[in-house]
């Protein structure tokens, strides 16, 4: 016996947290599992111009399971988007479906016909609970992964964050690349995201925090194509920690992008990137000891 929610979950943001909790609470009252069901990639993901997804497939798994649901199963979209709505949900009741949680706007199966609804007139006559949740708003405006994958493109960052209840972070591998960021005076570890299509935040200079074996570091990342030296087909992820010297190659990271400080830019010489450089790591001095709470432990207010 289970109790199901379903839908994309990219990002497990504000919305879906309250759906995921939602059926939680319901699985306790119907004394059933608690299932979430996500479709790997959401419908957009098939068209050109998707910008790409908020997290990994891997760490939006990782995400719903911390939300304290019980287990998650990925379903395929190319699966369920030609089989009838009706059809869908009889499977899952063959299996043990009890309760069902969605969003009041939800659809799915062939030509999108399965909605609340149709779930409705299913549930009395089969049997099973169905809850639907109202949308969740910030600003008035239904929270959804679209916008937080456009905020992340433009750069808005702390709306991202507000929207995911928690800041916007990427993961990734540090690979060994030609190493010139030691030679001018601030070394850099580059950041491989992997193989998913995932969304690239507005290229420019971030602020960014990462917990490396238990230790709170800051530091700046660049996200973009260097332009100045050694220019870049693909986006590049590099991140100079400050005060910080240990070796990370083939380390997995993770760092919160807390705040965005300016555009990458083409300069005329190794000098004026130097400098820039320079002048990015005292902006983010000062932020960072304004942000720093007083009790003397490492956190930014506000997050
Ligand atoms: C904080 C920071 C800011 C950067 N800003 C720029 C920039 O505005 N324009 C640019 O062309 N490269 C910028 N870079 C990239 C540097 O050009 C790059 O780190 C340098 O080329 C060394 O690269 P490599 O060691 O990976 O070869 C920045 C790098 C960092 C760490
Ligand atoms: N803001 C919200 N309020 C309430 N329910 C939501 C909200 N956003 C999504 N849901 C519900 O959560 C489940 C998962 O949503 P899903 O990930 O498919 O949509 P989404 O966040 O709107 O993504 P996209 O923007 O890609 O359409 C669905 O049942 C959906 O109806």
């Amino acid at each position: 016996m289970f109790v199901a929610c379903i839908g994309t979950f990219d990002g497990v943001h504000a919305g879906h947290r309250k759906i995921i909790d939602e059926a939680v609470n319901l699985s306790k009252n119907l004394k059933a599992n608690s299932i979430a069901i996500s479709m790997i990639y959401p419908w957009q993901y098939y068209f050109p111009n998707f910008p790409g997804l908020i997290y990994p497939v891997s760490q939006r798994i990782e995400l719903i399971l911390d939300t304290g649901i019980e287990d998650v199963i990925t379903v395929n979209m190319a699966e369920i988007k030609d089989i009838e709505p009706e059809d869908y949900i009889s499977s899952l009741l063959s299996q043990g479906l009890k309760g069902l949680v969605v969003g009041e706007d939800f659809t799915f199966g062939k030509n999108a016909r399965g909605d609340v609804k149709m779930l409705s007139r299913m549930a009395a006559d089969y049997g099973f609970e169905l809850k639907t949740i109202p949308k969740q708003t910030y600003q008035s405006k239904r929270i959804s992964s679209s916008w937080i994958r456009e905020a992340i493109a433009r750069g808005d960052i702390k709306l991202a964050g507000k929207l995911l209840q928690r800041p916007y972070h990427i993961f990734g591998q540090v690979y060994r690349d030609q190493g010139l960021g030691g030679k001018l005076g601030f070394p850099t570890a580059n950041i491989s995201r992997g193989e998913d299509k995932l969304v690239h935040p507005r290229s420019g200079v971030y602020i960014v925090r990462s917990i490396i074996d238990n230790e709170t570091v800051f530091g700046l990342l660049n996200v973009g194509f260097r332009p100045t030296i050694n220019p870049s087909e693909e986006v590049k992820y590099e991140v100079y920690y400050l005060d910080f010297e240990k070796e990370l190659y083939s380390k997995v990271i993770e760092m919160d992008l807390l705040e965005y400080l300016r555009p990458e830019l083409k300069f005329n010489t190794l000098d004026d990137l130097i400098k820039a450089i320079k002048r990015d790591e005292r902006i983010a001095r000062a932020w960072i000891a304004k942000h720093l709470s007083n009790q003397g432990e490492k956190e930014i207010e506000n997050f």
